[in-house]
């Protein structure tokens, strides 16, 4: 085999042909090694100074990440393997082999990998670090054209993994941690840990639920139903989060609203959405791009995923003016019922240009009352204990139950609605990838 035919041949290779860990390692190892992407520990440890503490850039759900300086000049950022992590060796490879199709400036770019003796993944260093330490903390350096360039830029990323790379990739993480943000502002989508191949025949699949509590959309965190869909809902999220500084997962300024979605919708119902942006920006921001974004961010984290837009009609949506945009259905909140609204699905398939429709049909306002009814009990356990829920039939329940758990989660059940898993012993709030079935 040639060279190239042999690194096709690794590339249309299924996943889930691998019938051992050892051949899955094999495997990646010859990827790397044909795409000269091996790092030799020696010059790993030599970079970033035998990975000192003070080199250490954070921590996440598989070990630490360090800063480094390779031999050339060019800085690095290094994520190391935690020796106890099960669950981080499968992310790992599923992070290097995906990574490893895909090249796109919005997509952080994966420089190699180290297999032996630790597996470490190295990766150029973005130099403003990840969102959330800006976003949520150091929020002075992010004025309201950065957050709009933030926007539209993690839109095309999505928008080429879901449609224009190799292979159509589910991220099923988008977060403000996961967006890393160069020197000139420019995000890039990372950590692909938990990403999944989506054949192109196929509208969902159903899958072990895993993610990060405040951006995981309802069916997928119910039902097991995952889709490009979950992947907008979480931009959605993430969308309102940079207009309003405010994180999802945590939002609790008024007993009245449920989250920051639920927040965003009321002021919006009551043409007010201007309210959530954040006031330091006030100065800075263009009240169209606000509105018309904020629009999105709801359109986008609609309880039916059907209605929510895809990423190329997000992307369209982001030239027009708020007054062409379609009217948004009341967002999905995890752990509530969600029901499909009779309104036809046309705002998702047509960019969104056909104007503002009415609202509500009577079976979304009945889906509505069911939402707020349900949510203040399930979203109250979940700011309390960073709970995240599975669906209470067998194969979501298979997910929560002793495999799931390990050492993140203790589910137990709620007799009328969805399970809750108990991980307070994740700092991240994050539910981990099992066996992908
Ligand atoms: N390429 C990089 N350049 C600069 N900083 C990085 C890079 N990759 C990761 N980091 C930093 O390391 C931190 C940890 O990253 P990592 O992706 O492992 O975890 P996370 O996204 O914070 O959490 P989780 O694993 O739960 O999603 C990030 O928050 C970021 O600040």
């Amino acid at each position: 085999m040639t060279k190239s035919k042999s690194f096709l041949y690794y590339l249309v290779k299924p996943f889930k042909h691998k019938s051992t860990r050892e051949s899955q390692d094999e495997e990646l190892e010859q990827i790397a090694a044909q795409e000269q992407k091996i790092f030799k520990i020696e010059t790993l440890i030599s970079a970033t100074k035998n990975f000192h503490p003070d080199n250490k850039l954070g921590e996440g759900g598989y070990g630490p990440v360090f800063k480094g300086k390779l031999e050339d000049g060019r800085e690095i950022a290094v994520k190391k393997l935690s020796q106890s992590s099960k669950q981080g060796k499968k992310e790992f490879n599923n992070e290097a082999k995906l990574l490893a199709r895909v090249q796109h400036r919005n997509v952080v770019n994966l420089l190699g990998y180290c297999g032996n003796p630790e597996k470490l993944l190295v990766y150029e260093y973005v130099v403003h670090e990840s969102l959330d330490k800006l976003l949520f903390k150091n929020k002075e350096v992010l004025d309201w054209k950065r957050r709009y360039d933030i926007i539209r830029g993690v839109a095309r990323g999505l928008l080429y993994l879901h449609e224009d790379s190799h292979d159509r990739i589910i991220h099923r993480d988008i977060k403000a941690s996961n967006i890393l943000l160069d020197e000139k502002w420019i995000p890039k989508i990372a950590d692909f840990g938990m990403a999944r191949l989506y054949p192109e025949d196929q509208t969902h699949i159903n899958t072990r639920v895993a993610g990060t509590n405040g951006y995981m959309a309802p069916e997928y965190v119910m039902h097991g139903t995952l889709s490009v869909k979950a992947d907008v809902y979480s931009f959605g999220v993430l969308i309102l989060e940079l207009i309003s500084g405010q994180k999802n997962s945590t939002f609790n300024p008024d007993p009245e609203y449920q989250n920051l979605l639920d927040w965003a919708y009321k002021l919006y119902k009551k043409g007010k959405s201007l309210e959530i942006l954040e006031s330091k920006l006030a100065s800075s921001a263009d009240p169209d791009q606000v509105s018309a974004s904020i629009q999105i961010g709801l359109l986008c984290t609609q309880s039916d995923p059907k209605q929510r837009p895809t990423m190329r009609n997000v992307c369209i949506m982001l030239t027009k003016k708020p007054g062409t945009l379609d009217e948004p259905n009341r967002p999905g909140i995890p752990g509530t019922r969600y029901r499909r609204s009779h309104r036809p699905a046309t705002s998702s398939s047509t960019a969104g240009t056909s104007g503002a429709s009415s609202s509500h049909s009577s079976t979304a306002t009945a889906t509505a009352t069911a939402t707020a009814t349900n949510t203040s009990t399930t979203m109250a356990a979940s700011t309390t204990y960073r709970s995240a829920f599975v669906a209470p039939h067998s194969r979501s329940s298979a997910a929560g139950s002793s495999g799931q758990g390990g050492s993140h989660s203790v589910p137990h059940r709620n007799p009328r609605g969805p399970v809750y898993i108990d991980s307070r012993s994740d700092p991240h709030g994050k539910r981990p990838m099992e066996n992908q079935d």
